[in-house]
């Protein structure tokens, strides 16, 4: 951990890979050791693993990574060097004939950005990172920083594809990434552990999930859950092809807590899940980033958070070639003001 304090906002990266003839299992093929070894140039580990017949799912030390037959999401938090996977991976997906079409590069404002090691020391210096460790083919490329009225909450991206909406063109779904800052200090304390409780990560994380109320976030869900010691959180759902990921850090002064999970055009449980994940934590901000999704979709959240007494401070969009529409709603909670 870094001197000043855990960083727990995330660095997130999603690859699209596509192939001639894919198998059924795709990238699902590889074997942990190589996703071991890939991991072990972002510096985190896996302690906890979940699949189901779509996809497999692990939770890192440092928070999650999603392995589907054609897509690969990793995010990661702390000090880690998250950019560091990107060529291994494609290496990786070029060995089972896979070759990238899209990539996603996204997080939010890091609070101890002094504490980053190369390549991200900025957003700068990781735009070109990736642009230095990506192939020519992706070349629909664009990086943009998506401004708020709170000045702690900006979103970055970086997209690139080897074609106009390559990436989304007969997708039906949309990423929904909440990052939550101050939380309440009540709800915080179910977030740490009681020493000599005899029970490991596992057994302590199912705990968490239950008293907290993150089990009911998505009833449907299968969820595999860890909590660190003497603090800490992060779990991972799956529900049928969708997962849903949730990590937090409850150490007061840096407290942080994030919500990530994928909708689709044809249902409308997102803004409700949302609403429910955000109540778990009693945040003092929050930001919302919905890339993909209609116009409805985010006014349902905005007016799902009104609802729970956090008030709408800003809604920048942005548009990106290879990635679709981005939508970057920040709140804060009435209950106090943060600039
Ligand atoms: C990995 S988890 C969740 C990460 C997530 N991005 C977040 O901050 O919400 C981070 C929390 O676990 C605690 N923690 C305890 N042991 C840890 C370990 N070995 N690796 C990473 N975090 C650990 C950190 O102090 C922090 O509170």
């Amino acid at each position: 951990m870094a001197v000043s304090g855990f960083e727990g906002f995330e660095k997130r990266l999603e690859l699209q890979f596509s192939c001639d003839q894919v198998s059924s299992i795709g990238l699902r093929e590889l074997d942990f050791k190589s996703l071991e070894q890939v991991l072990h140039h972002v510096q985190c580990t896996v302690v906890s693993a979940l699949a189901n017949q779509h996809f497999d799912s692990y939770v890192l030390s440092e928070s999650s990574l999603f392995v589907y037959p054609t897509k690969i999401i990793i995010k990661t938090c702390g000090t880690t060097q998250l950019l560091k996977s990107v060529q291994p991976f494609i290496r990786l997906a070029q060995t089972l004939h896979l070759h990238i079409v899209s990539l996603r590069y996204t997080r939010g404002s890091f609070i101890f950005p002094e504490s980053q090691p190369h390549p991200h020391t900025s957003f700068n210096d990781e735009v070109v990172f990736l642009n230095n460790n990506i192939p020519q083919t992706l070349c629909y490329r664009k990086a943009s920083v998506i401004p708020s009225k709170l000045s702690s909450h900006s979103w970055h991206v970086f997209s690139a594809g080897a074609g106009a909406g390559v990436e989304y063109s007969d997708d039906v779904t949309y990423t929904v990434e909440v990052c939550m800052t101050d939380l309440d200090k009540t709800l915080s304390r179910k977030f740490f552990r009681h020493p000599n409780d005899g029970k490991n990560g596992d057994s302590a994380g199912k705990q968490m999930t239950e008293v907290t109320g993150i089990g009911c976030i998505n009833p449907n869900a299968k969820i595999c859950d860890f909590a660190f010691d003497p603090c800490g959180y992060s779990m991972n759902g799956i529900d049928g092809d969708r997962y849903s990921t949730i990590h937090v850090t409850p150490e007061d002064g840096f407290s942080y807590a994030s919500f990530e999970c994928v909708g689709s055009i044809y249902d409308d449980d997102v803004p409700e899940m949302v609403k429910k994940a955000v109540k778990v934590f009693g945040p003092g901000t929050v930001s919302v980033a919905t890339t993909g999704a209609g116009d409805d979709v985010c006014m349902r959240i905005f007016k799902g958070m009104e609802k729970i007494g956090m008030k709408g401070r800003s809604w920048s969009i942005d548009e990106f070639l290879a990635a679709g529409t981005v939508v970057f709603q920040t709140f804060t909670s009435r209950r106090n003001r943060i600039q």
